[in-house]
């Protein structure tokens, strides 16, 4: 579906010259829930917005189904972590979602019945007629995401998407998007600096190094497609996982964090084990 190959980035020429992002190379197969973890000022924006086709690459090439991209592609959409300065004020919730479309072969009718759709796959049916100012964070997150879900894109790229709301609805809409996900089959790239969100949401943890950014790690996850906030968090293959991310992103090399983070999670799972002894469980009870 998508195919990143030699990508780099730099800002600027000469002696101000920045490069963000240095020969980037993987693929991210249709279907997939691929997030990209790395340190902040890394340069994980700016690989999401030369995939967007938002910034031109100074090196390689971004291609989604093949197809060179080199504008904003028809079939991709991106939800930035900011809602409030995503969504139209002066628009009702409705009209926000179906703004897009305008630009589509799509008939006024189709564009209602699309948005009204994707309202409800976000749990936001009957909201359409307000204004993004009278919901809360979360609410107006649902509704960048429903607008981006109305264009049915073959890629949805996603930036930081919960980092400006509360725990819970992070959460939430976490699960959310796992849902959506596997009832539609998207495609979605999800950048994030939270080393338990990549690893919960995904199915794949491509961890970034520090600027310029380089892959140094490409993780499978092998988490059941069924999560659960609570439990998931807790299992021996999350928690490990996730010592294997953050000692990626300490700088380990990948031998080092893989053989330091299931070491860890076998003493941890042995610590649990030996806590719940009879005596324990006799004085809980
Ligand atoms: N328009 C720009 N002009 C010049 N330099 C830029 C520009 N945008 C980003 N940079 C620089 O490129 C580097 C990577 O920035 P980028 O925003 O891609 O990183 P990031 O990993 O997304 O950061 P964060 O985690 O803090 O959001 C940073 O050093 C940043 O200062």
């Amino acid at each position: 579906m998508l195919e990143v190959s030699g990508l780099s980035h730099t800002y600027g020429r000469g002696a101000k010259a920045h490069t963000a992002v240095q020969d980037l190379t993987f693929t991210v197969e249709a279907g997939q829930l691929a997030s990209i973890v790395g340190p902040s000022g890394c340069g994980k924006s700016t690989l999401l917005r030369c995939i967007a086709g938002l910034t031109p690459s100074t090196e390689g090439t971004v291609s989604l189904h093949g197809d060179r991209v080199n504008g904003v592609p028809d079939d991709l959409a991106v939800v930035f972590q900011d809602y409030s300065r995503s969504l139209f004020p002066w628009l009702s919730v409705q009209k926000n979602v179906e703004f897009p479309l305008r630009w589509r072969p799509v008939s006024r009718a189709e564009r209602r019945s699309r948005a009204a759709e994707a309202l409800e796959q976000v749990g936001l049916s009957g909201v359409g007629g307000k204004y993004p100012w009278q919901l809360s964070g979360g609410m107006q997150q649902r509704v960048s995401i429903a607008r981006a879900l109305a264009s049915r894109p073959a890629l949805l790229l996603m930036d930081e998407p919960f980092a400006s709301v509360d725990a819970q609805t992070r959460f939430e809409l976490e699960d959310l998007t796992r849902r959506v996900q596997r009832e539609q089959g998207s495609t979605i790239l999800v950048v994030t600096h939270d080393i338990d969100e990549s690893v919960y949401l995904s199915d794949r943890v491509l961890v970034l190094s520090k600027s310029p950014a380089s892959i140094v790690a490409d993780l499978p996850v092998g988490l059941p497609a069924e999560r659960d906030q609570i439990t998931t968090r807790e299992s021996a293959e999350f928690v490990t996982l996730r010592g294997e991310v953050a000692r990626l992103l300490h700088g380990d090399s990948p031998e080092e964090a893989a053989t330091a983070a299931s070491d860890a999670a076998e003493w941890d799972l042995a610590e649990r084990a030996s806590d719940i002894t009879p005596d324990t469980a006799e004085t809980r009870s």
